[in-house]
C-alpha cells in the first residue's frame, strides 16, 4: 500500500520522514494554504516521490515549480479540466486529480478523467479545498467502477490502522496523511507518523 505524506516544507523533517519509507511526499503550492511552501526547503527527498499540490493553478506555474523542485507527481486539487492533467502527462509527470467525496454522486465526475491521470485522490468535501483534518464516509467509493488506482485522504489519523487495513476495494492503492500527524503547519510527528506506518505494514 501506498503512503503519501502530505503538507510537508521544512527540510530535517522531510529527511526524517522519507527515512519511514514513505513512498511519496507533497509539497502545497497553494498560497492560502497553512501549509504553503514559499521557498526551497534545505532537503528535497531523493527516494520517495516528490508531489506538488495546486489549486486551479496555470499550467505555466506548474511547469516551473516541476523544474524548480523537480517535481515527480502533481496533485491537482481544485477543478481542473481533463486537458490539463494531459498536457502535464504529456511532459512526462505523473498526475494525481483529487476529488472531494461527500456523497455517491461526487464520484460521476471522474470518468471525464479515465486515461488522463495516474491516480485519483478521494478527500473529505470542505470549503478550504484540502487539509481539513476531517474524514467522509469510504463507503461511498464502492460506487467507483473505474480503472484508475486511487488514494484515500481526509482526515487519516493514528488510530485508523483497521480501518485502512479492513478497506477494500480492487483500485484502493494508498493513503494520504496531512494535518493528524502535525505538530504545527507543515511539520509532522516523527513517531506518532512511525507508529501508523509500522502497524499498516506489519
Ligand atoms: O493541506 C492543505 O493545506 C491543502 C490545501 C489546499 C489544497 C490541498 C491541500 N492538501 C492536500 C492533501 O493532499 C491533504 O493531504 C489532504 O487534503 C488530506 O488532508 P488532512 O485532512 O489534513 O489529512
Amino acid at each position: 500500500m501506498l503512503v503519501k505524506v502530505c503538507g510537508m516544507r521544512d527540510g530535517e523533517n522531510i529527511r526524517l520522514v522519507e527515512n519511514l519509507s514513505v513512498d511519496l511526499i507533497g509539497f502545497i503550492f497553494y498560497p492560502r494554504s497553512p501549509r504553503y511552501v514559499n521557498s526551497l526547503p534545505k532537503y528535497l527527498p531523493r527516494s520517495a516521490g516528490r508531489v506538488g499540490v495546486f489549486v486551479n493553478e496555470k499550467l505555466g506555474v506548474i511547469e516551473d515549480a516541476v523544474i524548480r523542485y523537480g517535481l515527480t507527481h502533481v496533485q491537482l486539487h481544485g477543478s481542473e479540466i481533463p486537458s490539463v492533467c494531459v498536457a502535464l502527462r504529456q511532459q512526462g509527470i505523473q498526475v494525481i486529480k483529487a476529488f472531494s467525496v461527500s456523497v455517491p454522486d461526487d464520484l460521476m465526475a471522474v470518468g471525464r478523467y479515465d486515461g488522463c491521470c495516474d491516480f485519483f485522490l478521494f478527500d473529505t468535501s470542505t470549503s478550504g479545498y484540502g487539509g481539513s483534518g476531517c474524514s467522509f464516509d469510504w463507503g461511498i467509493l464502492q460506487h467507483y467502477t473505474g480503472n484508475i488506482p486511487f488514494l484515500i485522504a481526509g482526515g487519516i489519523g493514528e488510530n485508523d490502522v483497521e480501518r485502512v487495513l479492513n478497506f477494500k476495494h480492487p483500485q484502493f492503492a494508498g493513503v494520504d496523511l496531512n494535518s493528524c500527524f502535525e505538530i504545527s503547519p507543515g511539520i509532522k510527528d516523527i513517531e506518532k507518523l512511525n507508529r501508523f506506518i509500522t502497524k499498516l505494514k506489519r
